[in-house]
């Protein structure tokens, strides 16, 4: 291929190197503490699972836009050009995912400003797991706008309320243990979770996603009848789902390899594609405001900004806001934004090249491709590199995505960057179907939020208010990839939500 490459001996999906590698590190820094990361030779750094985080843009500036990394379990070509990123996405046919992954959707809701912070804090208190109220957080905004209630569980509806109050809490309890066990139930059928000798806890998840599925049946029995009268119903995320089992009711006897050819959806697929939403839609936007919370807490300034801002937009009180406001919160958009621009929860997403790959254009040289060889966009890398990030890529600024700095926030704009150097949900035709709606999460909740709130944390015995902040900034940093970009140790955090006066 005539491109620098970089030789490791383990794959960093390998099994074993996943059970042993934080074991590894573990003992390494606790024995080896004074060696910076960059002193080790490479074929152990790019063995870390994490190299993406810890080496940001270096290996673009040590082997160039383009570079192979060769393990065990194969050949990638590493790419860390915009214009190679972006053929790259676009030629999905060429360069196609490595795993048979879920089924596209359409998406076309998203939740109100509102609806999403109303669920947040409420009253000035200790937060003693960030992580554990923002888990609360997104289930209920995924729960309310994703997987809308099934209808006669709604209010309005002609049963009594407090069988109705009963009612849409099991759908939400079913619906709580389903996701939180999306994994398990991705690995194992939820059939085989019933029985005498199955355990309780496991029992339980079975239930659970057998009560989901009739439940899931009855919104698909309704949906079917809504869409029968009126196609234009937007409905929830679920609404697609239902359109593409449609003509699977309408033809009951139809054989399996017929469906598939036709391409209609199974309840069993729906319920699969359920768990996938989860995976890929609950915890993303769960870390992201994890991060971008913990980063808040260690720059109270911004968080100022951030209330300047809010009470500019705010029109008339708390029950004002509405979805209209979304526009203008620029530099809630932008601490979103910065945020996955530095700690993207998917720093991997690779693809391997089809048949139809052949080669690809990175500056001025054709790179032939095999197919087979994966192909890598190096996401943290171009988002780090510092020819499109300006001279401090490796801070976190919100403000560097405000244009037209002014006094008043309604001159402000928000920085589109160039195409392929901001790709945090993936780009192309293949890019995530929850963008939308996780933007708007996370917008409306920093609004609500710092609107009449600030954050702080707890210091330490004998810790001065800086040094608290700067251990909030070094527990962000601490970070590992497991399946998504994960805070070691949240928990050593103590926030404080205090209301303004
Ligand atoms: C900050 C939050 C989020 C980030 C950073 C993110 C990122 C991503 C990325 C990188 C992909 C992979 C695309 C590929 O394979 O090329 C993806 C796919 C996907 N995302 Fe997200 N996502 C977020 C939030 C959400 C939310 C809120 C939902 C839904 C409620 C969602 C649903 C999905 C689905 C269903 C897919 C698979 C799409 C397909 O197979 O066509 N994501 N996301």
């Amino acid at each position: 291929l005539q491109v620098p490459v970089v030789r490791i001996p383990f794959s960093a999906e390998s099994n074993t190197l996943v059970i042993f590698q934080p074991v590894v590190w573990a003992a390494l820094s606790r024995c080896l503490p004074s060696i910076p990361w960059s002193s080790y030779p490479d074929f152990v750094r790019f063995s870390h699972r994490n190299w993406h985080f810890l080496e940001k843009s270096r290996p673009t500036e040590r082997f160039g836009p383009v570079w192979v990394l060769v393990s065990p379990a194969g050949i990638s070509l590493h790419v860390a050009d915009p214009d190679a990123i972006v053929e790259i996405y676009s030629r999905w046919r060429a360069f196609v995912r490595p795993v048979q992954k879920y089924v596209g959707m359409g998406w076309n809701s998203a939740p109100n400003p509102g609806d999403a912070a109303r669920l947040g804090y409420q009253t000035p208190s200790k937060i003693t797991s960030l992580e554990g109220d923002l888990r609360a957080l997104t289930f209920n905004v995924l729960s309310a706008t994703a997987f809308q209630e099934p209808r006669d569980l709604k209010s309005g509806s002609p049963h009594a309320a407090e069988h109705e109050l009963a009612a849409t809490a099991s759908y939400r309890d079913t619906l709580l243990v389903v996701l939180e066990s999306s994994i398990l139930l991705m690995l194992i059928p939820y059939r085989h979770l019933t029985g005498a000798l199955v355990p309780k806890s496991l029992a339980r998840v079975g239930r659970a996603a057998a009560s989901f599925k009739s439940i899931l049946m009855k919104v698909v029995t309704e949906e079917t009848a809504v869409l029968d009268r009126d196609s234009s119903t937007s409905g929830g995320l679920l609404t697609p789902l239902v359109r593409s089992l449609k003509p699977l009711l309408a033809a009951a006897n139809e054989d399996v390899a017929s469906r598939a050819k036709r391409g209609g959806l199974s309840a069993d697929e729906i319920l699969g594609n359920t768990f996938a939403i989860n995976f890929a839609g609950h915890d993303t936007i769960l870390i992201a405001l994890s991060f971008a919370l913990t980063l808040l807490v260690a720059n109270p300034d911004i968080q100022e900004w951030l209330h300047e801002e809010s009470v500019a937009v705010a029109e008339d009180g708390d029950d004002g806001w509405h979805y209209s406001a979304f526009a203008k919160l620029n530099r809630c958009h932008a601490v979103i934004l910065e945020t996955l621009r530095l700690f993207a929860p998917i720093t991997g997403l690779p693809k391997i090249a089809s048949e139809r790959a052949r080669e690809l254009q990175v500056g001025d040289r054709v790179i032939p491709v095999p197919p087979g060889i994966g192909v890598f966009p190096v996401l943290l890398g171009i988002q780090t590199d510092a020819r499109y990030w300006g001279t401090d890529p490796y801070q976190w600024r919100p403000s560097r995505w405000i244009l037209n700095p002014g006094t008043t926030t309604g001159d402000e704009r928000l920085l589109v960057p160039r195409k392929g150097t901001f790709f945090p949900w993936s780009d192309g035709p293949q890019n995530c179907v929850g963008k939308k709606l996780s933007m708007v999460e996370g917008v409306a909740v920093l609004a609500r939020l710092f609107h009449r709130h600030r954050l702080r944390v707890e210091r330490g015995v004998g810790e001065t208010d800086a040094q608290a902040r700067e251990r909030t900034r070094d527990c962000a940093d601490d970070v590992n990839y497991n399946l998504l970009l994960r805070m070691n140790h949240p928990e050593r955090l103590r926030l404080v939500c205090e209301k303004r006066e």
